[in-house]
């Protein structure tokens, strides 16, 4: 479905410092994967790039075999891409229902918005006619942010740290809301998370570190690698208590 093809993203003015180096994934239908790794490996670039943020240096970009690497934001999505935010933007003056039935406008007799509410966990009743303003919780926020995304009917959707700033009860319901998502929808989802109860959601964890993929595969064994492995995941085969006087490099 969606191909990255030898991708690679230089950042700077010269674009001379590649923060994604030779990437190449395919996405499958109705598939979930999990882009994991350390901190400043990659992972937000690489959704930035599907979603048409960024254009790489090299490489190619195709869904269902089109061409999308020079496509826009607004183009990618009318192609079904869509992104949930790590923070979910606030609409003063805007209710709940208002924002699912604009994100809902392509295919409004599809679209039920009181069971996609209940899809995210929520009662429509107390919360169709809420603000989407600051008086939501950042669970609240979050749920009704997927939601939208549910309401577009997508075949891509790129959720970057569904779980920051949620409290683990409210993480645990939307752990179980992602579940039921993939049984309900055709979307294929692609989730950037460091928690390993999102990583057990996925078909394929993707490990990405400096900028490259160090690693992807079936969710069991890339797990179990991920448990079971102390030395760090940068790549630079650093293990803890190995060396302890060593300098750091550079
Ligand atoms: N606009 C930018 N200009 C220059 N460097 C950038 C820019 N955006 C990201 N970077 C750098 O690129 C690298 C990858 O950043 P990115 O945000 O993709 O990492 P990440 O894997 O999502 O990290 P985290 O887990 O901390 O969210 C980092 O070193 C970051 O500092």
């Amino acid at each position: 479905m969606l191909e990255i093809q030898n991708v690679s993203l230089g950042l700077n003015e010269d674009k001379g410092v590649e923060i994604l180096k030779e990437i190449n994934l395919k996405f499958f239908e109705k598939k979930i994967y999990v882009i994991t790794g350390p901190n400043g490996g990659g992972k937000s670039s690489l959704a930035k790039l599907i979603m048409g943020v960024y254009n790489p240096t090299a490489g190619k970009l195709l869904l269902d075999g089109q061409d999308i690497t020079n496509l826009s934001i607004t183009e990618r999505a009318r192609l079904g891409i869509g992104y949930a935010f790590q923070n979910p933007p606030r609409f003063k003056g805007i209710k709940v229902k208002e924002l699912l039935k604009m994100a809902a406008s392509h295919n409004p007799e599809n679209i039920n918005i009181c069971d996609l509410l209940f899809d995210v966990g929520l009662c429509a009743q107390d919360y169709l006619n809420r603000d989407v303003d600051t008086s939501l919780s950042g669970g609240e926020m979050k749920r009704i942010e997927i939601a939208t995304v549910l309401a577009r009917n997508l075949k891509l959707a790129v959720f970057d740290e569904p779980e920051a700033g949620i409290d683990l009860w409210s993480f645990q319901k939307l752990a179980e809301t992602f579940k039921n998502i993939h049984l309900k929808y055709d979307t294929t989802i692609v989730i950037i998370s460091h928690q390993e109860r999102i990583m057990e959601l996925a078909d394929e964890i993707i490990l990405l570190s400096g900028g490259r993929i160090s690693e992807q595969s079936e969710r069991d064994t890339i797990l179990a690698k991920i448990l079971n492995n102390d030395s760090c995941l940068c790549g630079s085969n650093c293990a803890k208590g190995v060396n302890q006087n060593a300098q750091c490099a550079g």
